[in-house]
């Protein structure tokens, strides 16, 4: 598109929304500044480089889409050509399979920051911070329970692997200046009907406690809830439940996986009311189709719902943003475009909200008027804001960025054979 037409278009655009009280220009600053993470493991269907095989207990990827990273070389190679394509300011989700193992024996209870450090250094030169996870998944110890696990000897394994990723992830934290994010989602879970779901529950409980118990200033912890997982499809021991549970009474921030819900519940719902008892969010967007999170990010309503309560919530510093989808089955840097941009998008639209005229109908009791404006607000220019904001960054506006990809997929990932 002609940067001349993007300018027009963007001009007209910011007089319409000036005439409702909103200001273009700020809502393309603070999505300028609005971090997002990327989660490394879409590159590579969450293998990462322990074991490099396929991922399994309770999570799978499907599709088979040449082109995958094969190594951290690679991975980081796909992650520079994603921010190439992205305007905004990001940041690196990492699982701790995706260390800097160097071919070496290392269990997931021995890992220390030594296998991180390298990222670390990366991710400063990418003026990017990075996320971390703990990983209960894919290993022979995995199981279908995990911290949960009533067997002293498993149990113990994954509390300190978890201690262990905690560390790493203030280290992580301290090298950054700025808190790293460390996420725990286990597994753990039954395919069939559980009769000791309490007992698990305790003991998850119980496992949390002193895991959390360790003081480290520079990183947040927080955990997520899960509907089902696969082949544990009867019985979650982390459950939604669970979790508000836990991190309301603990004062722990509580992660909300958009794709852990049924396609029709209204997961943005669920934002104002966690805030009031929990001190953040972590935000996994995703995109739920009747099981786990396995495709890619849209600008849907679920998605636009989700920001716009974050906005409408005044809850933007208590939110972090991050993405988890593993879609295996297209080009998978295209797959981290699309799912950026929709949250972008949806951000952006919530950003441009005419918020205070909605707010004063709804004070006054003017229903209609409420509902009038909210419906003429979908049909607003905000598409024109969007291309601006990556016209205004240099990057590719609208579909060019397609042309891009298939560019980098010729020349890159189809010689990964
Ligand atoms: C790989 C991630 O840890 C995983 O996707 C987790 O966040 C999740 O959502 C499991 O379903
Ligand atoms: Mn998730």
């Amino acid at each position: 598109m002609k940067a001349d037409l993007i300018l027009k278009n963007y001009e007209i655009a910011k007089e319409r929304y000036a005439a409702l009280g909103v200001d273009t220009d700020k809502a393309i600053e603070t999505l300028e500044k609005t971090p997002i993470s990327l989660h490394c493991w879409q590159a590579d269907d969450v293998v990462g480089f322990e074991r490099g095989e396929a991922a399994s207990g309770g999570i799978q990827s499907t599709g088979n889409y040449p082109g995958k990273a094969r190594n951290i070389d690679e991975l980081r190679q796909d992650i520079e050509k994603v921010n190439s394509l992205l305007a905004g300011t990001f940041r690196l989700n990492l699982h701790e399979i995706y260390g800097e193992f160097g071919g070496k024996q290392i269990d997931r209870n021995e890992v220390t920051v030594d296998q991180f450090t390298g990222w670390m250094q990366w991710a400063k030169e990418q003026n990017m911070k990075l996320d971390f996870n703990s990983t209960s998944f894919s290993h022979p110890k995995s199981g279908s329970l995990s911290l949960s696990n009533p067997a002293p000897a498993i149990r113990e394994f994954w509390i300190e692997h978890t201690k262990r990723c905690r560390r790493i992830a203030d280290a992580m934290g301290k090298f950054q200046n700025d808190p790293c994010i460390m996420n725990i989602w286990v597994h753990d879970g039954s395919k069939d009907i559980t009769v000791e779901k309490g007992r698990y529950r305790e003991i998850l409980k119980n496992s949390l406690d002193e895991i959390l118990a360790e003081e480290l200033p520079n990183m947040k912890s927080c955990l997520e809830a899960k509907l089902f997982g696969i082949g544990l499809e009867a019985y979650t021991v982390g459950s939604h439940d669970f979790y508000a549970g836990y991190c309301a009474k603990n004062n722990v921030m509580y992660t909300l996986d958009t794709g852990h819900y049924e396609p029709t519940e209204n997961v943005s719902d669920a934002v104002s009311a966690l805030l009031l008892f929990v001190p953040e969010l972590m935000l996994h967007v995703s995109r739920p189709m009747h099981w786990d999170s396995d495709h890619v990010t849209l600008f849907d309503d679920n998605t636009r719902n989700l920001f716009s309560e974050l906005v409408r919530a005044n809850a933007l510093d208590r939110a972090h943003i991050g993405l988890d989808y593993f879609d295996g089955s297209i080009n998978r840097i295209g797959a981290y475009i699309i799912g950026v941009r929709a949250a972008q998008k949806s951000l952006l639209q919530a950003f441009l909200e005419p918020l205070d005229t909605l707010r004063k109908y709804e004070d006054e009791g003017k229903l209609f008027q409420r509902l009038a404006l909210l419906e003429e607000e979908k049909t607003l220019p905000f598409g024109a804001v969007y291309d601006y904001f990556n016209l205004k960054n240099n990057i590719p506006v609208g579909e060019e960025y397609i042309a891009d990809i298939e560019k980098y997929e010729a020349e890159v990932l189809a010689k990964r054979v």
